[in-house]
């Protein structure tokens, strides 16, 4: 406790504002425990970046942990570069705060001689990754915590290619923030360096979003949409995209559609969730609409609900959103013919089916580590291989390349432009994601997320991805465990025959267990909130499409059978 008392002193000399004085000596004098949580550790960047709730703290976000963070990353910039010409562009979502700290974020960068380009309103995430390039910027920045809670904020940080950062800059930009003390932040800004840009960075990035998902499908006059943004950023793009592309009959939540931190209508901004779609599918429902699309407060993510079998509306999970829009990305790409040097990607906790759909197709598969900041470094390390598109189970989608990072407004299109011709031929996407069951495999994924919040609830969640470890499970569902892949060690151990495999890409705490039937267990901990996850994945054939519901009900329950086996409800 000393320790971490001594942190929270540092909080209490003139650099920092009175009021954030006042608040450590009352957290000293009245709440230790609100103190540890506060001061225990530094922010850390995580899997999209540095993510945290907003308060006074070195744990926390607020104007010093940020200025810290962009006066390392301004160091970092000019040792690259060089002080002449940096650039880099900052855009910010509707979240508490996120105005003001992009605009601290600005000062910072300026008063350390960069050039800023500032978004005088907020702007969705891949706006920000396309600007990066857009307006050749050394980097970019975007003040948002992505789906989290309200009390949540933090920062993505993107480089010259639009992408997040990644090894080496990475770990470069960090040791560099680490060698830092608070009072090395440079606050005076120098304005004449602040440059606000609006219209025109739109204009550019409305055309190419247009551009790369508009493939002029038939049915759109017959096709009904109902839009969510959940207040967040959404709604700066997807209606004016959906617009341009020919969509009239797009209904807008108009409840949600005003910006606001609060996220007053939803428990939680997660298209994940299926309650933040609610609203959205009560009116597609009333209106007799064909799609639902909601994305996350910073639009990366997107959730979709069309009518299933039975013409309900069903939400539509992440890996079969991906597998659709793949499979329908790479059937253009065969009209136009291969090359020979495509590939699509997706993370090693999304479902396997997407490797046999490459397969299927020819084309190269590529898998990485969760997050979307390594499938944008495949697309920097590669520059010779043409990436198709892909994605993640967490409802996220890149079509294309000219967005680094998953992208819901382009997306939003693709998934529009997919349903509407498949219901002008008569089909619907639910069908059509039955037909690529047929084709490729019946695969049904299920993810358990566990929330363990502050100091203990990560002390919890390291213990049971330990015990998950070291308690190595046998047989999952009546099938023999056969491969353990250890992301940490490197190894993928073939229980049954002793063989070993060396895994290929960057050590992660992430353990999966894959069974004799193709079954795979995956357990990490979340990179962006107080969370384990247990992603499950499972696969049978379907003969024919006839047999969906029969066969959908068998691998429900498989699932139930393994939840209970592992003890996860
Ligand atoms: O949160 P977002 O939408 O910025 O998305 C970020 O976090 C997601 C969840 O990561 P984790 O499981 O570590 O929490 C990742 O899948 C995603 O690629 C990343 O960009
Ligand atoms: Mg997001």
């Amino acid at each position: 406790m000393d320790a971490i008392l001594n942190t929270a002193k540092t909080w209490l000399t003139d650099f920092f504002d009175p009021e954030v004085k006042k608040e450590v000596l009352h957290l000293i004098d009245n709440d230790t425990d609100e103190l540890k949580d506060r001061f225990y550790k530094q922010m850390e960047f995580g899997t999209g970046g540095m993510r945290g709730v907003m308060g006074v703290g070195t744990n926390r976000i607020n104007k010093y942990t940020l200025g810290k963070s962009t006066q390392g990353l301004s160091n970092y910039l000019i040792k690259t570069y060089g002080q002449k010409d940096v650039k880099v562009v900052i855009a910010f979502d509707c979240r508490h705060n996120s105005d003001t700290l992009a605009r601290t974020v600005a000062e910072v960068f300026s008063a350390n001689g960069i050039k800023v380009f500032l978004f005088s309103d907020l702007r969705t995430t891949p706006e920000l990754s396309f600007a990066v390039k857009h307006l050749e910027c050394h980097a970019g920045i975007v003040l948002t915590a992505s789906h989290n809670p309200p009390e949540y904020n933090g920062y993505k940080v993107y480089w010259t290619d639009g992408g997040q950062i990644v090894p080496p800059q990475d770990g470069e930009i960090i040791s560099e923030i680490n060698s830092l003390s608070f009072e090395d932040i440079k606050f005076k800004a120098n304005d004449s360096l602040i440059e606000l840009i609006d219209k025109d960075v739109d204009e550019a990035f409305i055309e190419a979003s247009v551009a790369n998902g508009n493939f002029n499908a038939a049915g759109k006059d017959d096709f009904k949409i109902v839009f969510t943004s959940l207040h967040g950023t959404s709604i700066t793009a997807i209606p004016e995209v959906l617009k341009r592309a020919d969509y009239k009959n797009v209904t807008i939540i108009e409840e949600q559609a005003k910006p606001d931190g609060n996220f007053p209508t939803v428990k939680s901004p997660n298209p994940e969730e299926p309650e933040a779609l609610s609203m959205a599918v009560a009116k597609a429902e009333e209106i007799g609409a064909d799609m639902v699309v909601g994305t996350d407060p910073d639009s990366d993510r997107l959730g979709i609900a069309v009518r299933n079998l039975d013409g309900e509306m069903e939400i539509v999970n992440g890996n079969q959103a991906m597998i659709l829009m793949t499979k329908f990305l790479l059937e253009q790409q065969k009209q136009k013919g291969f090359k020979g040097n495509e590939f699509i990607a997706t993370t090693i906790v999304s479902t396997p089916m997407m490797e046999a759909m490459a397969k299927a197709y020819g084309v190269e598969f590529k898998t990485a580590l969760t997050g979307f900041k390594w499938i944008g470094k495949m697309i920097k390390d590669f520059p010779e291989s043409n990436f198709v598109g892909g994605g993640e189970e967490s409802f996220g989608y890149m079509v294309g390349d000219f967005v680094r990072d998953k992208d819901a407004v382009t997306s939003t299109l693709l998934a529009c432009e997919i349903a509407s011709e498949a219901k002008a031929k008569g089909s619907s996407f639910y069908k059509q994601l039955i037909d690529c069951y047929v084709d490729y495999g019946f695969y049904k994924e299920k993810l358990i997320s566990i929330t363990k919040k502050g100091m203990s609830g990560a002390e919890e969640i390291k213990q049971m991805l330990k015990d998950f470890k070291e308690n190595p499970v046998s047989s999952v569902a009546g099938s023999k465990v056969k491969w353990i892949e250890d992301y940490n060690t490197s190894i993928a151990k073939n229980v049954l025959t002793g063989e070993e495999k060396t895994i290929d890409i960057p050590k992660s705490n992430v353990l999966i267990y894959e069974t004799e039937d193709g079954t795979r267990i995956a357990a990490r901990p979340s990179g962006t909130e107080p969370k384990v996850k247990f992603y499950i994945s499972t696969n049978t054939k379907l003969e024919k499409a006839e047999d969906f519901k029969k066969v959908s009900k068998e691998l429900d329950d498989k699932i139930q059978i393994i939840l209970s086996e592992l003890n996860l409800g």
